[in-house]
């Protein structure tokens, strides 16, 4: 079974600045995705990272071929994280059968093979190049790491679930988890940061009916914003700031791929710097 991924170029910062809102969507924001029955997927060009969805009907999905990589299944020079953000579903992988709940994590090593998800689960997929084989495995929300951050009085207290993560899974260059909010606070990743080393992409979830995330990007000294709805998703350049903030709270899964897995591996940016 083939699967066709869009592609999306990596452009640079100062092709970046001259766009205007339908030409910055066009590069960095990902809609329609989660569409029922079909897998869809996107390829960057930013450290080749894909991201995507599979959203199985009455029918199992598979995805084993995409052309854009060139191998004969997607995951031959390759390793994948699927989030699923719906009811609890099965995904089988390399002969096993996994049950993945909402809000856990499968991390698929390279070479499994095709990869088979079963209803009712709605699935993100993350797929980065890969080196070596790492154990297929389930992560769990109790076996993930919770790091609390931010306060009530800056409208960013909130708490970063780390899934794919060196203490967690061991990994070649995914890292990946999702930031939930306490009531009232807004804000993710501000104060903001750069590493210009990886790439980032975010999904926006969990967004109440008629909310919206405004999602800022772009050098700093030069920012820009898009406006984001519920499971809409954002690739985020490395040199790109990458913060947003909600009409209301809402859940982002975060995922990374670049030259090291060092979460706290960030150059932070000055407010005053801030344009
Ligand atoms: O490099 C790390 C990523 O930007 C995110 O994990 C940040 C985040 O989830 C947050 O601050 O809320
Ligand atoms: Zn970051």
């Amino acid at each position: 079974m083939t699967t066709n991924a869009e592609t999306r170029y990596a452009i640079d910062p100062a092709t970046a600045k001259g766009l205007d809102t339908q030409g910055l969507r066009d590069h960095f924001h990902v809609g329609g995705l989660f569409a029922e029955g079909e897998i869809k997927l996107v390829y960057s060009h930013y450290d080749r990272l894909i991201l995507g969805s599979a959203v199985p009907g009455a029918t199992a999905l598979v995805l084993d071929q995409t052309p854009e990589t060139g191998t004969a299944t997607i995951l031959e020079r390759r390793e994948m994280g699927i989030l699923n953000i719906g009811e609890t579903g099965t995904v089988e992988v390399g002969g096993e059968s996994h049950t993945v709940g909402k809000g856990e994590v499968l991390y698929v090593g390279m070479g499994s093979g095709a990869v088979t998800f079963n209803a009712p689960g709605r699935y993100y997929v993350l797929s980065a190049p890969a080196h070596r084989a790492c154990p297929t495995k389930l992560v769990t929300f109790e076996m993930a790491r919770h790091v609390e951050l931010g306060a009530q009085e800056t409208s960013n207290e909130r708490t970063i679930h780390q899934f794919v993560h060196p203490e967690v899974v061991e990994s070649c260059q995914l890292v990946m988890g999702y930031t939930q909010f306490k009531r009232g606070s807004i804000w993710n990743t501000m104060p903001c940061h750069l590493h210009d080393r990886r790439m980032e992409a975010y999904l926006y979830f969990d967004i109440p009916e008629g909310q919206r995330v405004f999602h800022f990007m772009g050098k700093p000294e030069e920012t820009r914003h898009m406006v984001i709805a519920n499971e809409e998703a954002i690739i985020s350049p490395p040199w790109s700031i990458h913060a947003g903030a909600g009409t209301s709270a809402y859940t982002f899964c975060w995922a990374m791929a670049g030259d090291n897995v060092d979460f706290t591996d960030m150059d932070m940016v000055a407010m005053e710097d801030l344009r």
